[in-house]
């Protein structure tokens, strides 16, 4: 893989160079409630502007639906970049329009823009490779240089991502190596125990990574969204928690495997319900009750892990020597359903294992929860990204950089 410092040997002065970011924030009325994924990017900006190249910085920001979609712009994310960076940040109100060709175009050599939500058009996602290579043409257009650093995507074969730096000289970013050689560490001699913890709300892309970590972690604790489906297995009422129902088969089977290969597999033993998803917006005191795993009224959902699950979970991180946790095990963005993804954090911090946490929300999770970062062994941008890597599987973004 070129790195970026090989880039900037050869010069990038005067020369267009589009950064693919991962600009995806979490967003709370409007405004950023954390900033992580930009600051993570911005040595890579900042190193290519000062060397003189017109910096375009492109990401994609929530799943709209391939159009337009204003709750998704990267307006907020290209302001808060131009704070990082105390300088103008230009921003395109499309990707590859009349606005993006007059915004590069008006670059001063050393000016950064951020270019519009990749994903408001569909050909950024397409299955099909001649539309994702069409949009690839498009994007291609904008720049002379082309540079992977938004390592919370490299797993998704979109356009930007894939078929982008096959039409550009291309190189990856700082944020990309440092990320790729701190999990290079867990793919090789893991310390063990081996504890992974996985939670969140992307429950169908990763209870795919689940068959995989059956042959490498000791012991695998389930919480968030992903629960539910596992106790459903087990025969109980998980009423209208998040339960990927097509699944049920698929985890039945692992938890078959774990306990012929001797890794535990271990699920909530209580749970946070409510009849209602909180409010996240106001924040208004939540009406929920705490229940056992196997009582989880008919009418409620299931929002947290409860306290007996907490201590039970710290117990079984207390002792490892490696820890990877995706995914925050209740609705952390609600004070009510924080304790779980708190206690979880604070059992990483109290262990003296290496300690990885991935994903935009979970690593959002520790820092809302004021949790200081330098308590971790590492902080990753990618949840998805990550665990993938840890698979062993081709990420596209990556071996895009590879050729
Ligand atoms: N029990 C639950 N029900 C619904 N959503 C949940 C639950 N537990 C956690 N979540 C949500 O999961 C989201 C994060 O999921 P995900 O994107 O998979 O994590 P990451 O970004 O760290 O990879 C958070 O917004 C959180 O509110
Ligand atoms: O937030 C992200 O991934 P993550 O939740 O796995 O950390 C990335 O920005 C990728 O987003 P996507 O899962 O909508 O492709």
């Amino acid at each position: 893989m070129k790195t970026i410092d090989e880039l900037l040997t050869e010069g990038v002065s005067g020369k267009r160079v589009f950064v693919r970011a991962d600009l995806n924030v979490p967003l709370s009325n409007g405004e950023i409630t954390d900033d992580g994924r930009i600051r993570a990017v911005q040595p890579t900006i900042a190193k290519l502007a000062e060397a003189g190249a017109r910096v375009i910085v492109a990401s994609h920001l929530g799943r709209p639906k391939g159009a337009p979609d204003p709750a998704f712009s990267l307006a907020p994310a290209a302001a808060r970049l131009g704070e990082l960076l105390g300088a103008d940040v230009a921003f395109a109100t499309d990707t590859v329009g009349a606005s993006a060709k007059e915004t590069v175009a008006a670059l001063a050599d050393g000016q950064v823009a951020v270019i519009e939500n990749l994903r408001f058009n569909a050909g950024e996602t397409a299955k099909d490779d001649a539309e994702r290579g069409a949009f690839a043409d498009q994007l291609a257009e904008l720049a002379d240089v082309y540079v992977g650093d938004g390592f919370g995507a490299v797993h998704r074969k979109h356009a930007s991502v894939f078929d982008l730096p096959a039409r550009l000289p291309h190189a990856a970013g700082y944020l990309i190596a440092t990320e790729v050689g701190v999990l290079k560490k867990l793919t090789a001699e893991v310390k063990r125990p081996y504890v992974v913890i996985l939670g969140g709300a992307k429950v169908s892309d990763k209870l795919a990574v689940i068959d995989e970590l059956l042959g490498k972690a000791d012991r695998l604790l389930i919480g968030g969204g992903m629960a539910y489906t596992f106790l459903y297995a087990k025969g109980y009422e998980v009423g209208i928690s998040l339960l990927q129902k097509d699944q049920v088969d698929v985890v039945k089977e692992y938890m078959a495997r774990a306990e012929k290969n001797g890794v535990e597999l271990v699920l909530p033993v209580d749970i946070l319900a409510s009849k209602d998803f909180p409010d996240l917006k106001t924040k208004a005191p939540a009406d929920f009750i705490t229940v056992d795993a196997d009582k989880i009224p008919a009418d409620q959902e299931g929002l947290d892990i409860g306290p007996k699950t907490r201590e039970l979970y710290a117990s079984k991180i207390a002792d490892a020597e490696t820890v990877f946790w995706n995914g925050p095990v209740g609705v952390f963005e609600h004070p009510d359903y924080a304790g779980g993804t708190r206690a979880i954090a604070q059992a990483l911090v109290d262990s003296s294992a290496f300690t990885v946490v991935g994903g935009g929300d979970s690593a959002a999770a520790v820092r809302t929860l004021g949790f200081d970062e330098n308590a971790f062994g590492h902080i990753s941008t990618g949840g998805g990204a990550s665990l993938e890597y840890l698979e062993g599987k081709t990420l596209p973004g990556l071996a895009a950089l590879e050729v």
